[in-house]
C-alpha cells in the first residue's frame, strides 16, 4: 500500500541527503519519481545537500496542485511510482491534503522531508498538516549537536550570532553565514529557550582543539 511518510529533525541534520539517497535508490531499481521542493538555499528548481549532492526539482509555488500536476502527467502517458518532497514545512496545508490523494487515490508513494517548527517553536503550516496526516512520521537519526553537545531539537535564526525571536516566519538561510547577516543555528532546548547561542555563550566550536592541553616545553 501507498504511504505518505514525513521525515523530519531541525535544520542540518540530513534531510535534503536522505532524499537525494531515497531518489537513487528507488531509481536503481527502476522506480520513476519526481523531486519537488520549494525555496532551497541553492535557488529555484533546486534540491540541494550540504554534503554537495544537488538535483534538478520542480519547484513547488503558491498555486501548485500536486495532485493536478500527477494526474497531468499520468494521462500523458507518464509513470510516476513516488514523489521526494524537501523543504516541505514551506507547503501549503491544502498542497498536503493533495499529496494524501495522490497517495490513497492514485497509490504513489509519497516522501516528504522538512523542519517541523520554526525559529519560534511554532510548527510550519505544512510541518502540521503532515504530522496530522502522515502515516509514519519518521525523526532522522544523524543528530546535530548544539554547542553544549547535546542532541540539537530546535532552530534558532541569528543576526550576528545573537538569537532573534521577532521576524517572519519564512526567511531562507543557512547555518554558517557571515557575522552580520540573518543565519541559524541548532540549539537544545534548554540553550534555545534562555537564547544562548554558540556566540553569546562565548563557547568555542566543540573540537578537540578546545581540550586542556599540556603546553610545549621550549
Ligand atoms: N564536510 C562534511 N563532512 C561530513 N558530513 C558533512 C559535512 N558537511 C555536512 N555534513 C553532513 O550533512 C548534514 C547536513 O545535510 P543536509 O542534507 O544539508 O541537511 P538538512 O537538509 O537536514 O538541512 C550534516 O548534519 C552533516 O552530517
Ligand atoms: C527555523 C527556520 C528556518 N527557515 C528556513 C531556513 C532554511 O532556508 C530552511 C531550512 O532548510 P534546511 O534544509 O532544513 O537546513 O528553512 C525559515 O524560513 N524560518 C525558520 O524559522
Amino acid at each position: 500500500m501507498a504511504e505518505l511518510v514525513f521525515f523530519s529533525g531541525t535544520m542540518d541534520c540530513g534531510k535534503s541527503t536522505l532524499a537525494l539517497q531515497m531518489d537513487h535508490n528507488h531509481a536503481a531499481r527502476g522506480r520513476q519519481g519526481i523531486i519537488l521542493t520549494r525555496n532551497d538555499r541553492a535557488g529555484a528548481a533546486t534540491i540541494s545537500s550540504r554534503l554537495g549532492l544537488r538535483a534538478n526539482a520542480v519547484e513547488v509555488t503558491d498555486d501548485f496542485d500536486f495532485h493536478t500536476h500527477v494526474v497531468h502527467l499520468l494521462s500523458a502517458g507518464g509513470r510516476v511510482d513516488y514523489l521526494i518532497c524537501d523543504e516541505a514545512q514551506f507547503f501549503a496545508a491544502e498542497q498536503v491534503d493533495q499529496l494524501a490523494r495522490v497517495v490513497d487515490e492514485l497509490e504513489i508513494d509519497v516522501y516528504t522531508f522538512g523542519i517541523t517548527t520554526d525559529f519560534r517553536t511554532r510548527l510550519f503550516p505544512g510541518s502540521q498538516r503532515l504530522i496530522e496526516l502522515a502515516d509514519r512520521v519518521e525523526v532522522l537519526q544523524v543528530e546535530a549537536l548544539c554547542w553544549c553537545g547535546a542532541r540539537a531539537t530546535h532552530n534558532a535564526r541569528t543576526v550576528g550570532g545573537v538569537m532573534v525571536v521577532e521576524g517572519a516566519q519564512v526567511v531562507v538561510g543557512d547555518i554558517s553565514v557571515n557575522e552580520d547577516e540573518v543565519g541559524y543555528e541548532v540549539l537544545c532546548r534548554r540553550h534555545h529557550r534562555r537564547r544562548l547561542t554558540s556566540a553569546t555563550s562565548g563557547a568555542s566550536v566543540l573540537s578537540p582543539d578546545v581540550l586542556p592541553f599540556e603546553e610545549q616545553q621550549a
